[in-house]
């Protein structure tokens, strides 16, 4: 085939200077999502997340469109350089992206189907793809008769994709077609109405530009330039928007269960009337303090409590348990645990307090409890007798013991009073 022939099919292929930067743009447009895309990727599998899979078969198939928007560019301007030598490679190139595209789009729809696809299926699929690009980059003249350019003048159809095109071209929209319906169907399943209309849209777009370009290649012109490029790239940046769409749904979702398992954890360790935290929670804190913790346990016990009750309705006695709570807990240091022990009884453990800071913590708390509104009944009062014992023993519990000796001393000196164990 002459030299000008050749130039001539190519240059009807899309190598006017409008339609060269328009594929400079797509190819720095594709570069852009490609960095967007490794970034997140990258962010989640470093994160773990269980979407990384998906997001690297997406990222993949991202890649192998950037390399054949990049591939199908450098070609057209050696067509247009004259530098027809060399138009065979970046060919090759961007064929071969055409089939890697293809094998992470399958594998990407297989990994959205089931979440553990084995890694090796996924291998096999790559090394299928892998494999048929190969046959693009023998370079026999029976099976690419591009490389040998006389023989096909005449043969308008596939001319620059070789002997091998056609059959090839074919596979490729067939795959593709069934590929892309599978992912519609499930994007309707998975992403809701949105990332169903965007994979609609994107694919209907690829689709009628190959139909565009095989016309373009059976010298039919439906457009003065090569449409699959802008194609390509509408499709990713609609398939980004699905993935985006469908990756913030499921954070949101995710966020719900974080909040409801911090709910349930906050139930199984909190009093729920006071709002406290509870015994086994403390218990457990204690437990795992080291040998050289420092610091003690304050057990308080509410003066009289059981008149309130009796007098006043078991309401009015947990409203008071509940303002009883809010005070110590307002009291309390950074590093303090108070919990509800039970009934009228909390205990508070004192993070690096010696008996001098627990007496004074002690005080403020009495004057705290003084505080509690009476309401509409004046001669409604609280107080607390109140036990303290330094963390000076081997197990927690003896300590808890002596405090809890040292409150019944509070209560025989008549009550509203702190002792410290000896
Ligand atoms: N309203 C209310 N009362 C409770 C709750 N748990 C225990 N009580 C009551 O708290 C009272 C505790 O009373 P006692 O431990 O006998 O002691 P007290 O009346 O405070 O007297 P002293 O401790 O000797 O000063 C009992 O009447 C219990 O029924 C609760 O969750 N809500």
């Amino acid at each position: 085939m002459p030299e000008h022939s050749a130039s001539t099919f190519l240059a009807g292929a899309g190598t006017n200077t409008w339609t060269l930067w328009l594929n400079i743009m797509a190819t720095g447009a594709a570069v852009a999502l490609l960095l967007l895309l490794s970034v997140f990727t990258l962010a989640l599998y470093l994160y773990r997340d269980r979407e990384a899979p998906a997001a690297l078969q997406f990222a993949l198939a991202n890649l192998c469109a950037t390399v054949y928007i990049a591939g199908d560019l450098t070609s057209r301007i050696d067509a247009v350089t004259g530098d027809l030598d060399a138009v065979m490679t970046p060919y090759r190139v961007a064929l071969s992206a055409v089939m890697m595209g293809l094998a992470a789009l399958i594998c990407m729809h297989r990994v959205l189907r089931r979440r553990h696809e084995p890694r090796w299926r996924l291998a096999a699929i790559y090394l299928g793809g892998a494999l048929l690009a190969s046959v693009l980059w023998v370079d026999h003249p029976a099976l690419i008769i591009a490389s040998n350019r006389p023989t096909i003048e005449g043969s308008q159809v596939f001319a620059d994709y070789g002997a091998a095109g056609a059959p090839f071209f074919v596979l490729c929209m067939v795959a593709f077609s069934y590929t892309n319906w599978r992912m519609v169907r499930r994007a309707r399943r998975t992403g809701g109405t949105l990332a169903w209309w965007l994979t609609v849209i994107g694919f209907v777009l690829v689709f009628l530009t190959g139909v565009h370009d095989t016309l373009r290649e059976m010298g039919v012109e439906l457009l003065p330039l090569s449409a699959l490029t802008p194609g390509f790239v509408a499709f990713q940046v609609a398939a980004l928007a699905a993935m985006v769409i469908h990756y913030s749904r499921t954070l949101s979702e995710r966020t719900e269960t974080d909040h409801q398992l911090r709910h349930l954890a906050d139930k199984a360790t909190r009093d729920p009337l006071s709002g406290l935290f509870n015994r086994a929670f403390l218990e457990s804190h204690l437990d795992g303090l080291g040998p050289h913790a420092r610091g003690g346990l304050l057990f308080i016990d509410l003066d009289h409590f059981k008149v309130v009750n009796d007098r006043f309705g078991h309401t009015r006695g947990d409203a008071l348990l509940r303002a009883v709570a809010q005070r110590i807990d307002h009291t309390m240091r950074d590093g303090d645990i108070a919990c509800r022990w039970g009934g009228d009884e909390f205990v508070v453990f004192l993070a690096d307090a010696n008996p001098d800071a627990a007496d004074s913590i002690a005080r403020r708390l009495l004057e705290a409890f003084e505080s509690i509104p009476a309401g509409d009944s004046e001669d409604l009062r609280i107080g607390a007798s109140m036990g303290f014992a330094e963390l000076t023993d081997d197990d927690w519990r003896r300590t808890l013991r002596r405090a809890d000796q040292a409150l019944y001393q509070a209560k025989d000196r008549g009550r509203g009073v702190v002792a410290i164990a000896s």
